[in-house]
């Protein structure tokens, strides 16, 4: 669905550096920090922006090949878009339908009254939380093959959350060959959602892995000085310093359970792993 290749964007005091691919029938997943390179990515992607070099292929063709027709095929919450305060959301459903042949006005609105997005309302003055929900609502009705989430539930409360990670698995479950691109810094968000995903620090890909392997086989090792001392490295990860010690971050905690039964090794959560690959100094 999307490949992008060496892609290199430079702002003044920043440089972005991304390699990633969504595979059709996945929810791939983009985490970072504030800054990281998210929405860079994200509008590189749709042709929005102008980059360095590397290669972007977007449903088949470069970003800027793609025409009307494939426009409409992808859905797209992005970061800083919306719609004019000045129109309501009856106001946008004769526009959302000249835009795409798909558009499906009543499921639009019944999703509306589900997700409390009021249609008689000037939008300027909808809270954060019924602009972030309206813009994915919008994504999600016209049977879009494609979804380029861009934080699309920053601002929202925790149940608007769980409802709208719940309204993309069921977007999901409709048809097999959908994708789904989603950038969160929340990281339990893509942590039940995604199958894959890349995290981005400072501008590069610092981790790509299948989530499940992320779940079921990273750990963390909590080690003395003299356990640390004596730990086969190979398969670690980063290592941060701390007050009993050392926490370090494997890809393969079986290992160390077995071969080093004194010493703790935790599951580990997807925050936990990203704090380590960021924060921790990596082998
Ligand atoms: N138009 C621009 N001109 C100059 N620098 C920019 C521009 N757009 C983004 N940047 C810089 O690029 C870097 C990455 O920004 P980006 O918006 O991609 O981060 P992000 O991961 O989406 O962050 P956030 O989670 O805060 O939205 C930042 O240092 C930002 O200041």
């Amino acid at each position: 669905m999307l490949e992008i290749n060496g892609l290199v964007k430079k702002y003044k005091d920043f440089i972005l550096n991304c390699t990633m691919k969504v595979e059709r029938g996945c929810i791939t997943g983009l985490v970072g920090e504030n800054g990281a390179g998210k929405s860079t990515t994200f509008k590189a992607a749709l042709g929005l922006i102008s980059y360095d070099s590397g290669d972007i292929t977007l449903m088949g063709k470069e970003p800027s090949e793609l025409k009307e027709e494939d426009k409409s095929r992808i859905g797209v919450t992005l970061a800083e878009s919306g719609f004019s305060g000045y129109l309501k959301v009856k106001d946008i459903i004769p526009v959302m339908s000249a835009m795409y042949p798909e558009f499906d006005r009543s499921r639009f609105e019944s999703l509306c009254r589900k997700f409390g997005v009021p249609q008689d309302k000037y939008i300027k003055e909808f809270s954060t939380g019924m602009k972030a929900k309206l813009k994915v609502l919008v994504a999600v009705t016209h049977s879009a093959d494609f979804l380029l989430l861009d934080e699309p539930t920053t601002g929202l409360d925790v149940m608007a959350r769980e409802g709208i990670l719940n309204l993309l698995r069921e977007y999901m479950e409709e048809d097999e060959n959908r994708s789904i691109l989603i950038s969160s810094h929340i990281s339990t968000d893509l942590e039940g959602l995604c199958d894959d995903l890349y995290l981005i620090h400072e501008g590069q890909i610092i981790l790509h892995e299948e989530m499940d392997t992320l779940l079921n086989e990273y750990g963390l090792i909590k080690a003395d000085d003299v356990q640390y001392g004596k730990l086969d490295k190979e398969h670690i990860l980063s290592v941060r310093r701390t007050t009993y010690g050392y926490d370090c971050l494997t890809d393969q905690r079986q290992y160390y359970r077995e071969n080093y039964p004194d010493i703790v090794v935790e599951n580990g959560s997807l925050d936990e792993v990203i704090t380590m690959m960021t924060g921790g100094k990596r082998l």
